[in-house]
């Protein structure tokens, strides 16, 4: 059953910037889906729209069968958890512990409830050692984590990451990879935007590829990298890893990930 259901959908900010030209698109409960594209695709408004920040000029947005035009984002909190491209653009409070509470405390979680979920989501996000800093104090890799923590605590059925792997480094993106596995294994529906394609590569088995504010592809994430005419049309490029093996003359769409690649290479050799 799809729980995201986008009819038609078209936008444009006040100042008459047209940012979303008819999209149509199901996403299905507990799916993971990364959303790709150059720089004013539309991919933050997509995104705004469904977690209900700004309502649809023309179509619809139907989130667990919620219309969001009959809802205020207040409403939609519950359902549908969004982590800012900017963390300062989230957090607001002096502690990380008074970050990640607010959200569940807002939407009147109960009592026992919040400290098992702000728990769950510090140790998850590795936070535990900082709940009494001031985040602002903080590096950005963690500020990141910080809001991340902060959505999942009120356990939103569906959870959008914006650029979650900006200004990480390795270990950071691996947390990443680790957060977005436990909460796909736990039900959560995720929906990614990132300009980072090894990322999008190793961790999202869909991908729809977004240019000049509509959808031009939606398919598993191994068709889209192979397909050079969708990559050109939305000026991307594929993972490093998939240049070298079209480098190779290996032409073989079952891979794409660095261990699909790795065991491929193995088996060769023996
Ligand atoms: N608040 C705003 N007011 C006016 N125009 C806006 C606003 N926010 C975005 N736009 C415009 O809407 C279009 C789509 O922008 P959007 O931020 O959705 O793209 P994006 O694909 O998310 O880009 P990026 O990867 O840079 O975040 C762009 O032309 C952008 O300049």
């Amino acid at each position: 059953m799809s729980i995201i259901d986008i009819r038609n959908l078209s936008y444009a900010y006040s100042n008459g910037t047209k940012a979303l030209d008819n999209i149509t698109l199901q996403i299905s409960n507990s799916e993971s889906v990364a959303i790709i594209g150059q720089n004013g695709a539309g991919k933050t408004t997509l995104v705004k729209l469904i977690k209900g920040l700004m309502k649809p000029l023309n179509g619809d947005v139907i989130v667990d069968l919620f219309n969001t035009k009959n809802y205020t984002t207040a409403q939609m909190a519950k359902f549908v958890g969004y982590v800012f491209q900017n963390p300062d653009d989230q957090i607001f409070h002096n502690d990380v512990y008074s970050e990640i509470t607010f959200g569940p405390r807002k939407i009147k979680m109960k009592e026992k409830d919040i400290s098992e979920n702000v728990k769950w989501a510090a140790e998850l996000c590795n936070l535990e050692n900082y709940l009494k800093e001031n985040p602002f104090d903080l590096p950005l890799s963690i500020r990141k984590f910080v809001t991340i923590a902060s959505v999942i605590s009120m356990r939103p059925k569906i959870i959008i990451l914006d650029e979650p792997t900006a200004g990480q480094d390795k270990i950071g993106i691996e947390t990443l990879s680790k957060i977005i596995k436990i909460l796909s294994d736990k039900g959560h529906t995720i929906i990614t935007i990132s300009h980072d394609m090894e990322f999008v590569a190793e961790n999202f088995k869909r991908t729809i590829v977004m240019a000049n504010k509509k959808i031009v592809a939606d398919n598993k994430t191994n068709e889209i990298f192979w397909n050079e005419g969708v990559l050109a049309e939305a000026m991307l490029k594929p993972p490093h890893v998939l240049k070298l093996v079209k480098e190779c003359g290996i032409h073989n769409k079952n891979l794409l990930r660095f261990e699909e690649i790795i065991d491929y290479f193995c088996e060769k050799i023996k």
